[in-house]
């Protein structure tokens, strides 16, 4: 709840900032709540029709409420920030995104909170300004590569081809029902709002398609580079996970210089949505260590 006690809403928090860092010069959107002296920016997943506000709902209002500023920054190509066409490392080119943002409304340092893509994405600025970061929350992602265990790519990440190949309600529910371990809680209100987020931005859907062909590899394997980071990392995973298996989870957990895995039975790949209350409460109580 806000200070008014009515619920936080999207258009209550949305914000729009023009940056320019190196080759990026676009306008990124992003939600802005509350004014804590320590921030929190949650970065979010590569679905068609993903924001921060569509990944991050259930966690915005109980971390403002534990005293955290939080910043959920909408990818370049997602929801409502420029399009872009990604030729090489997507995970870098959020980075440069996110170092952007920051710059432009005056954030030092941040802890990241990062979904499958977005965890990729908080690796990869981590790599590169490991000064401006504090601690770091990784759920299904932080570096791509292959896994020993499950074919690649992941009836998941083949789910998502072709819902962006073919945006219809019928491939969206087929992606969604593999996303969460329960699909009871897969409402049709949940369904169209995705559907219509989608929809409102066939830029955004052609230009990922247009960057896969580009480059398959996206999301580069960087975990010869992991041993680099040295800040406090938890690594959570659903065991579930059917996009970005769980030995991804022990590569970074093995990689990193300062990391615990908790992995969260009946579990897929949204566990920050799925299992939001005991979401919160670790990650808290991990930023509050
Ligand atoms: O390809 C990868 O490694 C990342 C896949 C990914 O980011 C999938 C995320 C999906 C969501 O979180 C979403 O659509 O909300």
């Amino acid at each position: 709840m806000s200070i008014n006690n009515a619920p936080m809403t999207e258009s209550d928090t949305s914000r729009f900032v023009r940056i320019k860092e190196g080759d990026l010069d676009l306008q990124l959107h992003y939600n802005d709540a509350g004014s804590g002296a320590e921030t929190v920016v949650m970065l979010h997943g590569s679905g068609p029709g993903a924001s921060g506000w569509a990944n991050f709902n259930r966690n915005v209002e109980p971390f403002v409420a534990a005293g955290y500023r939080v910043v959920l920054m909408d990818c370049p190509g997602w929801s409502k920030s420029d399009p872009v066409v990604s030729t090489g490392s997507r995970s870098d080119l959020n980075a440069r995104a996110l170092k952007g943002l920051m710059d432009a409304i005056d954030l030092d340092k941040v802890h990241i909170v990062g979904n499958s893509m977005g965890g990729h994405s908080a690796v990869a600025f981590a790599l590169a300004n490991p000064e401006r970061v504090g601690k770091l929350v990784l759920m299904g992602g932080g570096t791509g590569g292959p896994s020993p265990f499950v074919p690649m790519p992941t009836e998941g990440i083949k789910l998502i081809g072709a819902l962006y190949r073919d945006p219809t309600i019928e491939n969206l529910k087929r992606m969604m029902n593999v996303f969460v371990y329960d699909t009871s809680n897969l409402t049709e209100e949940l369904f169209r709002a995705r559907l219509d987020n989608m929809l409102s931005r066939r830029d955004h859907l052609e230009n990922f398609v247009k960057s896969a062909e580009a480059n398959p590899k996206q999301f580069p394997d960087v975990g010869h580079r992991l041993g680099e980071i040295a800040s406090p990392t938890l690594v959570i995973w659903g065991r579930d996970d059917r996009f970005v298996p769980l030995d991804i989870g022990l590569r970074l957990v093995t990689g990193l210089q300062k990391a615990d895995l908790h992995v969260y039975s009946r579990c897929g790949h949204w566990a920050q949505w799925e299992h939001a209350d005991k979401f919160n409460r670790m990650v808290l109580d991990f930023l509050a260590r």
